[in-house]
């Protein structure tokens, strides 16, 4: 069995080759021609799986890509055609989610006691949206979520409207794209919902770059209206409006999910795939392949209140202003833009990193965030 895989994925070679005889590949140069003999495909979202691209693909039985979104796969083609596909849902909603705490933590570092005293507004209640639910009450943060698919599917879960959403102090969006139909999420923050902002309220979009109308906001930005959003997804990516990138508080490459755990996940959910489609024996696990914690020394946390210290150890972990500013500073063009994803310096989910605390008890939070302490 043939596997071209996308050169982008950590660990392929070491979980695919005990699946057959794989291949690595690179988004930029890949042919239809490449695919004539291949009988699995496997992407991440910057291979456009369509039509032109499938076009000598005679041999091919099955397509996954090792992301959460999968708006890069032409879905209807794939049915016509009879070639299953899959995803790795779920494979960095906790990335995703430490990314929101990162902007969270760098937005309110001057007067981080309002935070606990603000409403987040989550739309998207699936994998990150509850991940990031999660966290967000643990540290006692007010949350309202927003999923009518979900409501309509029998979700329990307490549901608001959109507009209800469109009043809280943060909104934080994580949905799929989806151009068409009852649940569209294209441009779902247009024109009139960016207009009605108010000053003080912090848009996030970790999601998909088309949720947001960029042309209308890069429009207000421009027309003098003040707006605060933390973007890590544009749209028309790899060829953003560069033009709206510096009005941005927080301004990223779409690396929201690009934990080291969240990227070694998509490809270890790709492998099970594989073993059950194909009736291979699954002799490889997740935690094998990944290197020991990163250890960081956290002494300063003694006397700090328990946000104080959340805080301090998810920036000391991530700080999202880094990424930013190297983005805004370097990034330029679409062929930066690529490049810089491509050669994203990874980084480590919190429950891979030991902090040593010094001699003292720290906040259980620390915990609930899946930190692991220990002291001097
Ligand atoms: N920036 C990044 O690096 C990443 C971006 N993503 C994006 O975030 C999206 C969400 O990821 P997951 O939570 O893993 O997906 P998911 O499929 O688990 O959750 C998405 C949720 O959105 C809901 N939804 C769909 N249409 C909606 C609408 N019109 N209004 C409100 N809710 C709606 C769905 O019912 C579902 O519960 C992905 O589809 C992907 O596009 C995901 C991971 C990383
Ligand atoms: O999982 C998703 O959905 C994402 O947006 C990924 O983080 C995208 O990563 P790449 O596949 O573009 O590296």
């Amino acid at each position: 069995m043939k596997i071209l895989y996308e050169d982008s994925m950590p660990y392929a070679e070491h979980f695919f080759s005990k699946v057959g005889e794989c291949q690595a590949y690179s988004s930029q140069t890949l042919t239809p021609e490449a695919l004539q003999d291949v009988d699995v495909l496997l992407v991440r979202s910057t291979t456009k799986v369509t039509e032109k691209l499938l076009s000598k693909a005679h041999k091919l039985k099955y397509v996954a890509t090792a992301t959460a979104g999968s708006d890069h796969l032409d879905k209807p083609m794939l049915a016509r055609k009879s070639i299953p596909w899959g995803s790795a849902a779920g494979c960095n909603a906790i990335a995703v989610a430490e990314y929101v705490l990162s902007c969270l933590m760098t937005e309110y570092a001057s007067d981080l006691p309002s935070l606990l005293t603000k409403t987040v507004g989550i739309v998207g209640a699936g994998h990150v949206g509850s991940q990031l639910d999660k966290r967000l009450k643990l540290l006692g943060i007010n949350t309202k979520l927003c999923d009518p698919p979900l409501h309509a599917s029998g979700d329990h879960r307490e549901f608001v409207s959109i507009d209800e959403i469109c009043e809280c102090d943060i909104i934080s969006l994580h949905v799929p794209f989806v151009a068409t139909g009852e649940y569209s999420t294209k441009h779902m923050f247009d024109s009139k919902r960016l207009t009605q902002l108010k000053e003080s309220q912090l848009l996030i979009n970790a999601c998909r770059g088309e949720v947001i109308d960029n042309q209308a906001a890069k429009t207000l930005f421009e027309s003098g209206k003040a707006m605060r959003l933390n973007m890590d997804v544009w749209e028309n990516e790899p060829t953003i409006d560069f033009e709206l990138v510096p009005h941005c508080r927080i301004g990223t490459a779409h690396i929201a999910g690009h934990s080291l755990e969240g990227k070694a996940r998509g490809t270890y959910f790709l492998y099970q795939q594989l073993c059950e489609r194909f009736q291979l024996p699954q002799k490889l696990s997740f935690e094998s392949c990944l290197p020991n914690a990163d250890v960081i020394e956290m002494s300063q946390l003694e006397g700090k209140s328990e946000i104080e210290q959340v805080s301090a150890a998810i920036l000391a972990t991530y700080n999202v202003m880094d990424d930013s500013q190297g983005f805004k500073k370097q990034v330029k063009s679409a062929a930066d833009f690529v490049y810089s994803r491509k050669h994203y310096a990874i980084r480590r989910e919190f429950a891979s990193v030991t902090l040593k605390t010094g001699n003292f008890p720290v906040s259980e939070a620390l915990y609930g965030l899946g930190f692991n302490t220990i002291h001097k």
